[in-house]
């Protein structure tokens, strides 16, 4: 593996020039233990790095902090950390997929640096839902990556409900690139490949089912390695405490799957079903009492609506229901990091076992 094997290129040599001169090294994170990070060097080396404190101090926000995917500068062996390096600069950002709640100032949460393409997992039938999909499109637009569509489990439909899903995608964005596949029957998967090539980053989002780990067990294929264990055969990266984010494909090209891009539909649900009920707080203003309830209240507006019949019944008995809806949300949410944390202890425990393997334990 080379640096170019992991996304380096001329622009990111020429913002290193100076740190080159520091005798400081390259590297691409790959791992977040939020105290310590997981870093590939050049070689395909994994070391494990701290973060150095000038850079954590000159971080106006924490959307500036090094994220997986992020390139940053190493100083190796520096004294005084116990790490195997410290980063002590983060280098520019070619995309970023990040988490903003809209109309709130809420801190930007970075999700993934560097991505290059974003494939977003359907299929033709239960899954489908264009205006999901719209959303998908605008959070990968703002990250900078190129969408994708893939429509999975096309075994359990029709030739002609594939074909009138991908047509509707290709309405929505005409241009973007819409594979079917079958992870069941292996099938379409190549078409993914296609995609891939040294250097480059994808992402898969999707809805919870729709076949992401399915694929992405695919594109590893059996000869999956662990990249870098060499180095664990010294001892060094054994103290990791979290699954590797960033994982290299065989024949080229990387992955990064965290539990935020897995998330990504939850937290644009919860946003869009808030804005969807925007119109209710432009009402409420012009409630008599600030904390008004909506109920029997003196002088509330939005009964005076439903009175009036600007404002339906049924969307105001949703709209007390939003509380709930969220909840379920937020519940779905934790659902899904327990699986994530499953599935991550999973992987360290075939990390480990190949690891005593190699050692002959
Ligand atoms: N029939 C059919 N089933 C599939 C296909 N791909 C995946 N499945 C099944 O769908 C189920 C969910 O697949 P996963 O790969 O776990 O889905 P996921 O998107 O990773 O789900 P999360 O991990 O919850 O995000 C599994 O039982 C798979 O075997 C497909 O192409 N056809
Ligand atoms: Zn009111």
């Amino acid at each position: 593996m080379t640096l170019t094997d992991l996304g380096w290129n001329t622009q990111l040599e020429a913002e290193f020039a100076e740190y080159r001169e520091n005798g400081w090294e390259p590297a691409r994170l790959i791992r977040d233990n939020k105290i310590s990070y997981g870093a590939f060097l050049g070689d395909g080396e994994e070391v494990e790095v701290s973060l150095g404190g000038s850079v954590y101090h000159d971080a106006e926000t924490d959307a500036e902090l090094p994220s997986v995917g992020d390139w940053v500068a190493l100083e190796m062996g520096a004294e005084g950390y116990e790490y195997d390096a410290v980063i002590r600069a983060r280098l520019s950002r070619r995309t970023c997929l990040s988490r903003k709640a809209t109309g709130k100032a809420a801190a930007e949460q970075v999700i993934a640096a560097n991505v290059d393409r974003v494939f977003v997992v359907t299929d033709p039938g239960q899954d489908f839902n264009e205006r999901r999909m719209e959303r998908y499109f605008e959070v990968i637009e703002q990250s900078g990556a190129s969408p994708a569509v893939i429509l999975n489990k096309v075994d359990l439909h029709s030739d002609e409900e594939s074909r009138i899903a991908k047509q509707k995608v290709e309405a929505l964005s005409p241009g973007v690139p819409v594979l079917l596949t079958s992870a069941m029957n292996e099938s379409g998967v190549d078409s993914i490949r296609s995609f891939l090539e040294p250097g480059l980053t994808i992402a898969l989002v999707g809805s919870s089912g729709v076949g992401k780990s399915s694929i992405v067990n695919q594109l590893l294929g059996e000869e999956w390695q662990w990249v870098g264990e060499v180095n664990a055969a010294t001892g060094k990266g054994m103290h990791t405490t979290s699954a590797r984010e960033l994982l290299c494909l065989p024949g080229g090209g990387m992955l990064i799957d965290n539990p935020g891009i897995r998330e990504v539909q939850l937290w644009r649900d919860a946003e869009t079903l808030k804005a969807s009920f925007s119109d209710f707080d432009e009402i409420a203003k012009q409630c008599k009492f600030r904390d008004c309830g909506h109920g029997a209240d003196k002088g509330c507006a939005i009964q005076a609506a439903i009175a009036e019949g600007t404002l339906s019944r049924e969307r105001f008995i949703n709209y007390l229901k939003l509380d709930e809806e969220l909840e379920r949300l937020s519940h779905r949410q934790k659902k899904r990091q327990i699986t994530i944390g499953r599935r991550n202890r999973r992987e360290q425990k075939s990390k480990d076992e190949k690891y005593n393997r190699k050692r002959g334990y």
